[in-house]
């Protein structure tokens, strides 16, 4: 595999897209799927911008009554989180607001009054969000031929139903400011958001036209690559805990938010908005029942002497990217 451009597959309910799916989550990691088919109309999209847009602009005060706290909730500011700890001296240039799973329509969270609003319209975004990664497992449990009798293409979304309890489901509302507007921007010092992989098992990040920044890692060259932005189309890439899940077969590939030439695009904001979909926290990460899977031998989750469960597993990642040390979640 040398190609490093990230593929469009339109979505749909069939075996061949499962496997396009498949093969495309196999090499790069990342894909993108067409917006129409995923049951999420743009216009809903749209007015997320809108509303992440406003909360953005809200006074600082209001938005720091409610900083992230070691739940991964709230708003952190700018260069609060350190994606890439071991390489960056100073904190990610950019503001995100972490919205967690609501209940009975409710956020579980304070929110701010610029987001408090907009709670239905946030929990309806959230809700298309779950329901698109819910789909999109059914696709890579058809793919893998997951056995039967053990749930079939049905094994991954019965994990990440929320019968089976909460879980550490995200929808993050970001913005990369323009660097005219900041005056202490070092270019020595600051990057958008450093080199990282997802910690879950799969994120949607919905991007703007002229707005793009997102570089990946290529899995085999080592080079970065910029992602270019598709207008209707939802970027979607595989997160750590299914990588670790699938034995690696599934790439949670390293990606990053360059800061722009000042010259070119540097004047831009940049608002993106990601969903990572985890399994509920009691999941345990037992080897996938699939042959396809039981073949990559010992790695991974099939190693059964490491079996964690979804928390354990985000635990462990929260803690290097905000030095938080194990907070209970
Ligand atoms: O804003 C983006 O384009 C990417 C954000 C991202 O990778 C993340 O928050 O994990
Ligand atoms: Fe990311």
């Amino acid at each position: 595999m040398s190609s490093s451009s990230v593929s469009l597959i339109p979505l749909a309910d069939t075996k061949e897209c499962a496997e396009r799916l498949l093969e495309a989550a196999e090499t790069l990691g990342f894909v993108y799927i067409t917006l129409e088919g995923s049951d999420i109309p743009p216009e809903k999209v749209e007015r997320m911008f809108e509303i992440s847009k406003n909360f953005f602009a809200s006074p600082r005060e209001e938005k720091a009554k409610c900083h992230i706290s070691p739940d991964n909730r709230g708003w952190s500011s700018m260069h609060t989180e350190i994606l890439d700890p071991e390489h960056q001296r100073r904190g990610d240039f950019k503001e995100a607001f972490n919205l967690g799973e609501f209940k009975d329509g409710r956020a579980q969270q304070p929110l701010p009054p610029a987001l408090q609003d907009h709670e239905s319209e946030l929990n309806e975004f959230s809700d298309y969000c779950y329901n698109l990664c819910l789909k999109l497992l059914r696709l890579f449990g058809m793919a893998l031929k997951i056995d039967e009798a053990e749930g079939g293409k049905e094994w991954f979304t019965s994990r990440h139903s929320r019968s089976e309890g909460p879980s550490g489901s995200i929808l993050r509302l970001l913005f990369y400011p323009s660097l005219t507007a900041h005056p202490d921007f070092d270019p020595k010092l600051d990057t958008r958001a450093g080199a990282h992989s997802d910690y879950g098992s799969i994120t949607l990040l919905f991007q703007r036209p002229s707005e793009p920044g997102l570089e990946i890692l290529h899995p085999y060259l080592k080079t970065w690559h910029p992602v270019p932005v598709i207008p209707k189309a939802i970027l979607v890439n595989i997160g750590d805990l299914l990588s670790h899940w699938t034995a690696g077969l599934l790439r949670s590939t390293v990606h990053r938010v360059v800061t722009p030439d000042p010259g070119t695009e540097g004047h831009k904001d940049r608002y993106s908005m990601a969903f990572f979909c985890h399994p509920a926290y009691p999941t345990l990460l037992t080897p996938v029942p699939s042959d396809i899977i039981r073949s990559r031998g010992e790695r991974g989750a099939n190693d059964a002497e490491r079996t964690l469960t979804s928390l354990d597993h985000l635990k462990s990642r929260l803690s290097s990217a905000y030095g938080w040390k194990s907070e209970p979640v």
